[in-house]
């Protein structure tokens, strides 16, 4: 893409050391962040480019921002990186967007897990206006999002289908709800418990019981080492204990499944591909020269 691997070389040298420093200290107190980091990457660049939209909050009477979109339910932790914009803030005053700011994020989550440590282009810039719900609403995949809509997608971002499915191995950390996954418990005829090995669908129907009340606050692991980045994701998906429609869907789909094979017994190669699809997936639709701005702070367009 039109970024620099040497961009902040004169403004702020010292930037990716002071996110890595400042996350390091964040993810110990809370282990749960990184996956959060990660999938608000993913929410930011699918809305409007990586531009840090996702993180402005709603305005005192203004139009919903994006985060009103149901498709972001779960999106946690965005003020961390206004936490670690304000520690940028401190040494190099107006020259870091919040846009390269959370792909750094990104990266550490990635990074500091156990998984490789990208190489990220930057020179991003911040978004100087929201987009409505109604956009985020049209452009993120649903929970119920297939293979085809799947490749569809990263392949707009030019990635090819090894690098679409390594950069869905970012469900090897974090959660995911229950209400994202009662339509495949429940909904009858829909032949999804068929494919799900028998003592995982036990379980999650156990943690995910039927109806309503829980089913936003009770979640399951997206695989079982869901604070560490390596390719047990492939490995369970592999094995019918894929947690959404996609994850088990790939692993049974002609395009798919030799790379789910060939990713769950050679993790080397799944991080070569993530690496190559992260870095495509960070560059799409930013801002950069004069367009857009570099925000003080994230949370506001100011
Ligand atoms: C078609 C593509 C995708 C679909 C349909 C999808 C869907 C989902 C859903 C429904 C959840 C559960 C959210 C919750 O219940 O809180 C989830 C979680 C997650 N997704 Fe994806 N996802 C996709 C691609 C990606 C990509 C490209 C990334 C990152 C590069 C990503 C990273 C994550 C992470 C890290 C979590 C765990 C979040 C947490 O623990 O808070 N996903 N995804
Ligand atoms: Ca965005
Ligand atoms: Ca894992």
């Amino acid at each position: 893409c039109s970024l620099s691997y040497h961009f902040y070389e004169k403004s702020c040298p010292q930037v990716e050391d002071i996110v890595k420093n400042g996350l390091q200290a964040i993810f110990l107190i809370d282990p749960t962040s990184p996956a959060a980091l990660l999938r608000l990457m993913f929410h930011d660049c699918q809305v409007q480019g990586c531009d840090a939209s996702i993180l402005v909050d709603p305005g005192e009477g203004s139009v919903p921002t994006e985060m009103a979109s149901t498709k972001n339910f779960g999106i946690r932790k965005r003020k961390l990186i206004s936490i670690v914009k304000s520690m940028v803030e401190a040494q190099c005053p107006q020259q870091v967007s919040c846009a390269d700011i959370l792909i750094l994020a990104a990266r550490e989550a990635v990074a500091l897990t156990g998984g490789p440590r990208i190489n990220i282009p930057l020179g991003r810039r911040d978004s100087p206006q929201t987009p409505s719900y109604e956009l985020a609403d049209a452009l993120l995949p649903p929970a119920t999002a297939g293979v085809a809509d799947m490749l569809n997608i990263f392949a707009k971002k030019g990635m090819t289908p090894a690098e679409s499915v390594a950069i869905l191995g970012a469900h090897t950390l974090g959660i995911t709800h229950c209400s994202n996954i009662q339509n495949r418990l429940y909904s009858p005829n829909n032949g999804e418990l068929r494919v799900m090995e028998p003592d995982f669908a036990a379980f999650l129907r156990l943690t995910c019981p039927r109806g309503p009340l829980t089913s936003n606050l009770s979640f399951v692991l997206n695989d079982p080492t869901s604070f560490a980045f390596d390719n047990e994701y492939y490995v369970n998906a592999m094995r019918g204990r894929g947690v959404l429609k996609i994850d088990a869907e790939m692993a049974l789909d002609p395009q798919t499944a030799h790379f789910m094979q060939h990713f769950s017994v050679n993790q080397d190669d799944f991080f070569q591909a993530f690496s190559s699809a992260f870095v495509k997936l960070s560059c799409s639709g930013v801002l950069t020269g004069k367009q857009g701005v570099i925000r003080k702070n994230c949370n506001a367009i100011n």
